[in-house]
C-alpha cells in the first residue's frame, strides 16, 4: 500500500495495477469520490444575539439583547479535488464558518447563500458531507477497531458485504496509523484510553469511512505531533485528489503542512482578508505592501500575524506611518481595516465573478444519484448494528457489579424483614406488596432518565451525517436495555416473594413477577419520555422525585382517605395499579385472616384492602398497558422534536 504523501494525484490507474485485488476494493472506495460536489459560500454573515448583565448580582435587571457579528462576507468556492484551509487568530469565525458550510449552524444566515454542485443543502447532499468536529464525539468504552467497524457497518453502501466493510474499517486503521491502539478503550473522562492524538484520527476515520464527497474538519492536527499531523494532512490531500472537496481550519501550521494546502481563506474578526489559491498569496499581499520580515519566515505566521493586524517590519509603503505608533491596539485595527478594504477591492470582484461563471454551468445531480435511497442500511441492519453497539458500549453500566450487589442486597433484606409473613399478619403482607410497586417504579424510572439526555451529543452528530433513522436508533436503545431491566426485578422477585412468605402458589408468583415487569417497562418509559422531553438530567431527576412522591402518596397504602378534590391522582399513579393488581393477585374473595383472637375476618373486608377496591383488575391491567405505550410514544416524539 502505497503511503498517501506518495500517491500521485491522477494516479488511479497506477494504483489498480499495484494494489493487490482486495486492497483496489478497499481503496476504490475510500479513494475516489463518486460524486464531485463544488461548494461555494457567498457573502455569508452570521450574527449572534448575546444577552449581558449589568452587573453579576441576581437582583441586577437584564440588558437588552446586543448583536454580535461572528461573520461578516465571507465569499469563496472551492471545486472538487481541493483542498483549501481556513487560517486566522483564535476566535476569528473559523469553526462559524466550517460549520455553516456543513449546515448546522444552531441559527440562520443573516445573509448570503451556500450551494452544493449550485444546489441548496438536502438530504441527499447530508450523507456526501463528513464533518470532523474539534471535540471527539465517541463512545468511551468501545475500542478503536469496535468504533471503525460499527461507522463502517452503519455507514458503508448495502452493496458492500459485512466482511468488506470490516476489511474497510482495518484499512482505514492502517492508514491513520492506528495499528498499535486498534485493541485499545476509547475511554473517557473517568478512565484512559488512547491518547488525544489518537482519538482525533478515529473521529477522521470515522468520516474516511463513508467516502464523503465534501469533508469538512475543525482543526485535525491540534494536538499532534508534527510527523502525526503531517500524515493526516497527507491523508486529507490525497482524499481532495480522489475528487473531493475538502475544507479544514487550521491553527498553525508549519511551512511543510502549509504547503500542502490548494486554497486558503484566511480570517479576521470573522472578515476575510484573503480567499484563493496558495501559490499566490505572498504575491497578493506583496501587491498590497506587505512582505515577511525575513526570508525563511513560515507563510502561516506571517498570515497569522497580519490577520493579527501585527504588520512585518518591511512593510514597504508608509501609509501607516501617520498612525500613532503608541497606540499598538489602534494600529493593529487600522493594519485589520486596511486588509480587509483591500481583500474587497482587490479579490472579492474576481472572486465574485468566478462564482457567477460556475453558477451559469451548474453541476447536475443525475437522476440516479437524486432517486438514491436517502438511506445507505436498511432499517433492520440499522437497528441490530446499534444494538450490538449499544449492548457493548453499556455492558459496564447495566452489568455493573454495584448494580447488582444495589439489587441484591435489597431483595436479601426485604426478605429478611418480612421473613415467612403470613396473612395473619396481612398489614405486613400488603406493605410487602405496596413495597414492590413502588421499589420497581423508582428504580427503573431513576435509570432510564439518563439515556437520552447522556447520548445526545452522539445522536447529533451520528445524526446530522445521515447516519441511521431515528427510529432504528430509538428501538435499538429501548430493546438493549430490556435484558437487564427485566432480569434484575426477576431475580429480585424470585428472592423476596418466596422469603417474604407470599401466597406458596406457582400460578401467583409467575402472575406478581409479570405484574412487576409491566411496572418496569412502565416506570422505564415515563424515565425515558421526561429525559427526552427535557433533555437535562437534573431537571428530570427533580420532576421525576416530585411525581414519584405524588404516586407514593396517593398509591392507596399511607393515605385511605384521601379527599376528593385530589383522588384522581391515584388515576394517574402506575404505581396505584401495579399495587391494586399484586393484591388482587394475592388474595382471593373469600379469603380470610385472623383479626382477633379465635377471630376470623374477610381479607376484602381489611381497611387497607377495602379502600383500594380490588375488583375490575382487567381495567388496572390495561391501564398500565396504555401507559406503557404512551409513555413510549411521548418519548420518540420528543426525541423526533430535538433530532428533527
Ligand atoms: N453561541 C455563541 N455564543 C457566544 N459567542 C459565540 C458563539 N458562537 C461563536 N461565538 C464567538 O464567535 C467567535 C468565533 O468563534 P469560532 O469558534 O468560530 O472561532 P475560531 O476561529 O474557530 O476559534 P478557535 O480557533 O479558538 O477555535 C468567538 O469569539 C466566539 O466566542
Amino acid at each position: 500500500m502505497l503511503p498517501p504523501d506518495q500517491v500521485s494525484p491522477c494516479a488511479n490507474d497506477d494504483f489498480q495495477d499495484n494494489q493487490q485485488q482486495s486492497n483496489h476494493v478497499k481503496l476504490s472506495v475510500l479513494h475516489e469520490s463518486l460524486h464531485p460536489v463544488t461548494l461555494k459560500f457567498e457573502d455569508i454573515s452570521y450574527t449572534i444575539k448575546l444577552e449581558s448583565n449589568k452587573g453579576i448580582s441576581y437582583f441586577s435587571t437584564p440588558q437588552r439583547k446586543q448583536n454580535r457579528a461572528i461573520l461578516q462576507g465571507v465569499t469563496g468556492i472551492v471545486h472538487p479535488g481541493e483542498f483549501l484551509a481556513m487560517l486566522g487568530p483564535s476566535g476569528s469565525g473559523k469553526t462559524t464558518l466550517l460549520t455553516a458550510l456543513a449546515e448546522r449552524l444552531p441559527g440562520k444566515l443573516s445573509t448570503g447563500s451556500i450551494t452544493y454542485n449550485g444546489q441548496q443543502f438536502s438530504s441527499y447532499m447530508k450523507r456526501k458531507i463528513g464533518f470532523v468536529t474539534q471535540d471527539d464525539v465517541l463512545y468511551p468504552h468501545l475500542t478503536v477497531l469496535e468504533t471503525l467497524t460499527y461507522a463502517a457497518l452503519l455507514r458503508l453502501p448495502k452493496k458492500l458485504t459485512k466482511q468488506e466493510k470490516t476489511e474497510h474499517a482495518e484499512f482505514v486503521i492502517v492508514e491513520l496509523g492506528l495499528t498499535r491502539c486498534k485493541n485499545s478503550i476509547i475511554g473517557g473522562s473517568l478512565f484512559r484510553g488512547i491518547s488525544g492524538g489518537e482519538r482525533k484520527r478515529v473521529s477522521i476515520g470515522q468520516e474516511m469511512l463513508v467516502n464523503p464527497s465534501l469533508l469538512l474538519l475543525d482543526e485535525p492536527t491540534s494536538g499532534l505531533d508534527s510527523t502525526t499531523a503531517q500524515r493526516i494532512v497527507a491523508t486529507l490531500r490525497w482524499l481532495a485528489r480522489g475528487g473531493r472537496t475538502i475544507v479544514t481550519t487550521i491553527h498553525q501550521p508549519s511551512s511543510k503542512l502549509y504547503r500542502m494546502f490548494d486554497k486558503i481563506i484566511v480570517l479576521t474578526e470573522g472578515c476575510p482578508i484573503y480567499c484563493g489559491k496558495n501559490s499566490h498569496v505572498m504575491e497578493y499581499f506583496e501587491s498590497i505592501g506587505y512582505v515577511p520580515g525575513f526570508d525563511f519566515m513560515n507563510p502561516a505566521d506571517f498570515l497569522l500575524d497580519l490577520a493579527n493586524g501585527v504588520s512585518p517590519d518591511t512593510r514597504q509603503d508608509d501609509l501607516h506611518e501617520s498612525l500613532p505608533k503608541s497606540d499598538q491596539t489602534e494600529n493593529q485595527n487600522a493594519t485589520k481595516q486596511f486588509l480587509i478594504a483591500s481583500y474587497k477591492k482587490n479579490i472579492y470582484p474576481a472572486l465574485k465573478e468566478e462564482i457567477d461563471q460556475s453558477f451559469r454551468h451548474p453541476i447536475r445531480l443525475s437522476s440516479r444519484s437524486r432517486d438514491e435511497n436517502q438511506w445507505t442500511t436498511s432499517w433492520w441492519l440499522q437497528f441490530k448494528v446499534l444494538l450490538q453497539r449499544g449492548l457493548k458500549e453499556r455492558k459496564h453500566e447495566s452489568y455493573s457489579g454495584l448494580r447488582i450487589f444495589q439489587v441484591m442486597s435489597v431483595s436479601f433484606l426485604s426478605g429478611l424483614l418480612w421473613w415467612h409473613s403470613d396473612t395473619n399478619h396481612i398489614m405486613d403482607q400488603v406493605g410487602l406488596l405496596f413495597f414492590f410497586s413502588i421499589f420497581w417504579g423508582f428504580f427503573p424510572l431513576f435509570s432510564a432518565i439518563f439515556a437520552f439526555p447522556q447520548e445526545r451529543p452522539m445522536l447529533i452528530r451520528e445524526r446530522s451525517s445521515g447516519m441511521y433513522r431515528l427510529s432504528s436508533y430509538y428501538f435499538a436503545r429501548t430493546v438493549g436495555d430490556l435484558p437487564m431491566e427485566l432480569i434484575l426485578p426477576t431475580i429480585f422477585v424470585t428472592v423476596t416473594y418466596w422469603m417474604g412468605g407470599l401466597k406458596p402458589s406457582i400460578i401467583a408468583f409467575l402472575l406478581t413477577l409479570l405484574i412487576i415487569l409491566l411496572n418496569v417497562l412502565v416506570a422505564q418509559g415515563l424515565g425515558l419520555a421526561l429525559g427526552a422531553i427535557l433533555m437535562d438530567v437534573k431537571q428530570a431527576t427533580t420532576l421525576s422525585s416530585v411525581l414519584m412522591l405524588v404516586f407514593l402518596l396517593a398509591s392507596g397504602y399511607y393515605i385511605q382517605h384521601i379527599p376528593s378534590f385530589v383522588a384522581w391522582l391515584k388515576y394517574v399513579s402506575f404505581s396505584h395499579y401495579c399495587y391494586k393488581l399484586l393484591v388482587g393477585v394475592q388474595y382471593s374473595r373469600f379469603e380470610v385472616y385472623e383479626c382477633g383472637i379465635g377471630e376470623e375476618c374477610r381479607v376484602m373486608d381489611f381497611p387497607a384492602i377495602k379502600c383500594l377496591g380490588i375488583d375490575n383488575l382487567v381495567l388496572d391491567l390495561v391501564a398500565l398497558v396504555v401507559m406503557l405505550v404512551v409513555f413510549r410514544i411521548l418519548a420518540y416524539v420528543a426525541l423526533r422534536f430535538w433530532h428533527q
